[in-house]
């Protein structure tokens, strides 16, 4: 479904402030694949799905998405197969519109529904009550009235309500509370598992990167140094993974995050 070949990226280059952030680069996903993606700071992981998405062309290397060569696509068309949801809820709803008005925006891909029919209307409350959050009784009330947590939540809704060829999760729980942050995580495993999505899922959980999905990346400098599946994965331990990660990238995990992150947060 995706395969990422040999991309390279260098901001800034030639000057005192080069950042080789993505180097040669390779990586295949299976259609319905699930990687959590887990690195040092400055690994590469953000960059990773701005490569992606097309926020900025690579220096080298090729991308393609389920057989299309996307390489110099702009992330505007790109967007129409790629979901992403950010670290911060504010991004990826419109505060100022509506439940059903964020959810036309989504539906019409881009562009308006160019009518909300009543069974258009019918569809978005069932979609929405399978959140389980109330959010369907509230359709008609602004965005910005609503918590972090449920903005994520309608935030993956809208997203994968037309199932998109890849969803790239950057840390899509880490600014929402313990609570808040397991439910949306449980949401997203059924969201995945339901519409057999090929997703990529950045994290600074552990016990998350090893849990979720089917595979587990660690990025370091610009590079994937692991990558975990099948009869090496299960059972693995957090430990486990760290003695994995030391070996594949010749040196300790610098990430406080990451070692500080317990199983609840
Ligand atoms: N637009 C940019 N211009 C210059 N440097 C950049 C740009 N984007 C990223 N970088 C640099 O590239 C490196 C990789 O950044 P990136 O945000 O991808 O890391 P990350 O793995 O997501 O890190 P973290 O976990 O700390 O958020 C960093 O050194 C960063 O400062």
């Amino acid at each position: 479904m995706l395969e990422l070949n040999h991309i390279s990226k260098t901001f800034n280059p030639g000057t005192v402030n080069e950042k080789k952030a993505l180097r040669d680069l390779s990586l295949s996903l299976k259609p319905g694949d699930f990687a959590t993606i887990i690195g040092s700071n400055g690994a590469g992981k953000s960059t990773l799905f701005n490569a992606i998405c097309g926020d900025f062309l690579t220096d080298s290397g090729s991308i393609v998405l389920d057989g299309q060569d996307i390489t110099f696509v702009p992330q505007h068309i790109r967007s129409k197969s790629i979901g992403r949801l950010y670290q911060d809820p504010m991004r990826g709803t419109a505060p100022g519109m509506t439940i059903e008005e964020n959810l036309a925006l989504a539906a019409g891909r881009g562009g308006w529904l160019s009518h909300v029919s009543k069974a258009d209307k019918e569809r978005f409350r069932e979609q929405l009550a399978l959140l389980d959050i109330g959010l369907e009784n509230r359709m008609s009330q602004p965005v910005g009235l609503l918590s972090g947590g449920q903005r994520q939540a309608l935030s993956l809704l809208m997203d994968t309500m037309n199932p998109p060829k890849l969803l790239l999760l950057d840390e899509h729980t880490a600014a929402l509370d313990p609570g808040t942050a397991a439910k949306v995580l449980a949401m997203t495993k059924r969201v995945v598992e339901e519409n057999h999505l090929t997703c990529l899922m950045i994290t600074h959980n552990m016990y998350s990167a090893l849990e979720l999905g089917n595979r587990t990346l660690m990025m370091d400098s610009g590079r994937i140094v692991l990558d975990i599946s099948g009869k090496e994965r299960e059972g693995l331990t957090v430990a486990g993974l760290l003695e994995k990660f030391n070996a594949g990238a010749g040196k300790e995990l610098d990430n406080d995050r990451i070692l500080l992150s317990g199983k609840d947060n």
